[in-house]
């Protein structure tokens, strides 16, 4: 049973007239006690959902700025176990759909099972598990739907069609459509090729396709967005969490909805 909560709530933004817009923040940046804070403020500013990543010790996809917050989130102390159990604490609360980006590596050492019932009762809508691939899903995928918790996929730009096309029939809540061929990051302008890219992905799924990697600016997402459906913005984020510029955060959303 594939599972739509999430796909349905980024939908009612589009049906609305709206850019799908997913803020990242790195879990434990600043320590887990601003955590709900800042999820209902980005709630406030309209995003859709949010990404909440798990700081890990080696993030091969992500470039410096989101791995230095996810040093500082170590230093501090942040664990999978931790950000969870912070999550559960305050779930009745927030009605923003949270989704989980970690490395299968911190998933593997706290147990698959333990890590769907866990995200679960921490009110946890869908994962992004970057490192895993397609054909390794299944240690995990049974448990993520038994607890209705989608499973997003991220295309690549570099992906024949065929593979594309599995990728988007795969993928639950939303297809995530990386759209630089490299790491995370902002960046001042994307390939030529991405808008082809993003419109191939429109005609293979009907489930949500959000462009993500480089975005920064308003002008930036809602250009990527006139070809899909919205756009994933974190460094840019990340970086404005860290400086304390929260008023740059809510126009940065708000002029790209
Ligand atoms: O930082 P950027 O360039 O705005 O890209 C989003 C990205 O940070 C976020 O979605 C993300 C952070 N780490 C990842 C690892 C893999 C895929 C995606 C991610």
């Amino acid at each position: 049973m594939s599972n739509n909560k999430l796909a349905e709530a980024l939908q009612a933004k589009r049906a609305a007239g709206e850019n799908i817009i997913v803020p990242y923040i790195m879990a434990g940046d600043g320590g887990l006690d601003i955590l709900e804070e800042r999820l209902t403020f980005l709630q406030e500013c309209g995003a859709a959902a949010v990404e909440l990543g798990i700081p890990f010790s080696d993030p091969v996809a992500d470039g410096p700025t989101i791995q230095n917050a996810g040093k500082r989130s170590r230093e501090n102390g942040t664990t999978l176990k931790s950000v969870l159990e912070r999550l559960a604490s305050f779930k009745e609360k927030r009605s923003i759909p949270v989704i989980l980006m970690t490395y299968f590596n911190p998933i593997y050492t706290y147990g698959v099972e333990k890590f769907a019932t866990d995200s679960a009762n921490a009110g946890v809508t869908g994962v992004i598990i970057p490192d895993l691939p397609l054909e390794e899903e299944p240690v995990i995928m049974d448990y993520l739907q038994e607890h209705s918790i989608s499973s997003i996929h991220l295309a690549a730009m570099t992906s024949p069609d065929d593979r594309l096309a599995e990728i988007a029939r795969r993928t639950e809540g939303f297809l995530y459509a990386v759209s630089v061929k490299g790491t995370t990051g902002a960046r001042a302008t994307h390939e030529s090729t991405v808008k082809a890219y993003l419109e191939n992905l429109k005609q293979m799924t009907d489930t949500p396709v959000l462009a993500g990697f480089g975005v920064s600016t308003p002008e930036q997402a809602r250009e990527l967005a006139s070809h899909c459906d919205g756009v994933i913005i974190g460094s840019r984020i990340v970086d404005l969490f860290h400086k304390g510029e929260t008023e740059e955060i809510k126009n940065l959303i708000q002029e790209s909805r």
